[in-house]
């Protein structure tokens, strides 16, 4: 995280209408020190009518100069070094809100279709490092302009750890500035280009695609389609963790959410005996299981955008699409991290397209790769994914929730995913400050909330059958992260995630 270059920082002048950046550049080949490769996937837009989009765009330019749209502080990281800094900031300033000349620019990370992104710190508190996208209203098209807005009203809400937070959404003459989490290690596609054989391990490929999944599964749970799901979109934390990012070719739709039953082998574990010698069984039987499920099935865009080699049958035949299209997406990505290309890609955008929409299904058999455990689970799923028929597509009517019980995912403990240890990969730097297990806002150690949990374990076994909720085992054995993922069941059998 301390990689600033102080040959090339830039401070935002006092007053705050003389910005020290320029205009945008909208080319997105523009020569930057931006992490992601130059052989990035640009993202497409044929029309854009859907619900948030169409919104009007006027609002974004008429809040007044150099005003904080938002900091949000309902947040699962509220105690997060960064927000403590950002809190730090705001009670300094003088009318308590923060401004860009709070922050100091380090470096510029990249240019995209919409704006600049650039490493920032907040000029007194140097040691939290923020990614600060800084978009020129006055070149952007009435268009683009509804793609920041989308973009912006899709971050204020989000609220996840593999999702960036947004800390605050400035607004000053004609620039719109969104503050998030900047992710040192670059993005997914540079680091597949840095492996043997621009190949990724089955056991790193499970663990990112698990990320995304329960990203993606949030999403949907919010009525968000996501729609540009490709690895140069998957950003890498200091911790190794993901960030999914780039929301502005998002559409949002209604969800209801549902709870249905179904079989699930469970196993029991009773002690016999007494002492610290207690001899343990386990039996194994199967229970029928409440599961809570949030998808869009009723999300519907007729827009084509995307990127063109992770475009879905339906968007590429331009008839209508909804929720499936991530769930196609994802059996691309997936392809594309075990084999180093992406399943349908052709010697042209036209060609990729025409693979797409033709009724050729997945092959692997021109692909050889190392045969690992699991292969034969990962190539099962991904054709199931990549099914022309998004009404036939695995995830496309009951969500994420289907997909996480495919075999490839087996031993996964959904609720501890943010906890695992991120794989070793090539070029994968992870930091470990000790940030990571002190609140700053609390000053709460690690070791002592350890033994909060195990407390607050101990008190909700006692009271098992109240109408209190009782942690799950794996949920309560989890004391080393901080953000803790409860898959809790209460007293009526009704089981959530998150
Ligand atoms: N939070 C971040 N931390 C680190 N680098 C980032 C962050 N966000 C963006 N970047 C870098 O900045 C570059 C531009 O990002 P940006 O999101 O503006 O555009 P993009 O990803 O190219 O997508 P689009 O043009 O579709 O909006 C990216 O290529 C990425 O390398």
């Amino acid at each position: 995280m301390e990689d600033q270059d102080n040959s090339s920082s830039y401070y935002f002048p006092d007053t705050d209408l003389d910005l020290s950046f320029t205009s945008t550049a909208t080319d997105r080949t523009f020569a930057s020190s931006s992490a992601r490769s130059s052989l990035a996937r640009s993202s497409l837009t044929l029309s854009f009518n859907d619900q948030l989009s169409t919104a009007s765009t006027t609002n974004i330019g008429t809040s007044s100069n150099n005003s904080v749209v938002s900091t949000c502080s309902l947040h699962h990281r509220k105690w997060d070094p960064h927000w403590s800094a950002i809190k730090a900031a705001t009670n300094l300033s003088s009318d308590g809100k923060l401004h860009l000349r709070h922050l100091k620019l380090v470096k510029h990370l990249g240019t995209g279709n919409l704006g600049r992104v650039f490493l920032c710190h907040l000029r007194d508190w140097s040691s939290a490092s923020f990614a600060l996208k800084v978009i020129d209203r006055d070149t952007l098209s009435n268009k683009k302009l509804s793609h920041v807005q989308t973009e912006a009203e899709i971050l204020s809400v989000l609220d996840h750890p593999f999702l960036p937070t947004l800390y605050a959404h400035i607004h000053a003459s004609h620039y719109t500035c969104l503050l998030i989490d900047y992710c040192p290690n670059g993005d997914l596609h540079s680091l597949l280009r840095k492996q043997p054989s621009n190949r990724f391990r089955l056991q790193a490929v499970r663990f990112f695609a698990a990320e995304v999944l329960v990203a993606l599964e949030y999403l949907h749970a919010l009525g968000i389609v996501y729609r540009d799901l490709k690895p140069e979109n998957v950003l890498l934390r200091g911790d190794g963790h993901i960030m999914l990012s780039d929301f502005d070719l998002c559409f949002k739709s209604d969800v209801v959410p549902t709870v249905r039953f179904h079989k699930r082998s469970v196993t029991h574990r009773r002690r016999c005996g007494g002492g610290c010698f207690r001899a343990s069984t386990t039996t194994e039987c199967e229970k029928v299981v409440p599961e809570f499920a949030a998808e869009p099935v009723a999300a519907y865009s007729r827009s084509c955008v995307g990127t063109h080699e992770y475009l879905a049958p339906e968007l590429v035949s331009g008839n209508g699409h909804g929720n499936g299209v991530d769930w196609w997406a994802f059996g691309v990505f997936i392809y594309e991290l075990m084999y180093g290309t992406t399943p349908f890609k052709g010697g042209s955008k036209e060609s990729t397209l025409r693979n797409i929409a033709s009724s050729r299904q997945v092959s692997f058999h021109h692909l050889v790769v190392r045969e690992e455990a699991g292969i034969a689970e990962a190539k099962d799923l991904i054709e199931r994914l990549l099914v022309k028929d998004p009404r036939r597509r695995l995830g496309c009517a009951r969500g994420a929730q289907d997909i996480k019980r495919h075999p490839f995912f087996d031993g996964i403990k959904w609720p501890l995913i943010r906890n695992y240890r991120p794989p070793e990969v090539r070029g994968l730097v992870r930091s470990t400050t000790k940030s990571h297990h002190v609140s700053h806002v609390t000053g709460v150690s690690s070791k002592k909330r350890r033994w909060f949990w195990k407390g607050l374990g101990y008190f909700m076994r006692k009271n098992k059958g109240s109408k209190y909720y009782h942690l799950n085992s794996n949920a309560s054995s989890n004391h080393r992260g901080r953000n803790y993922y409860y898959h809790y069941e209460n007293s009526n059998k009704s089981k959530k995630t998150f």
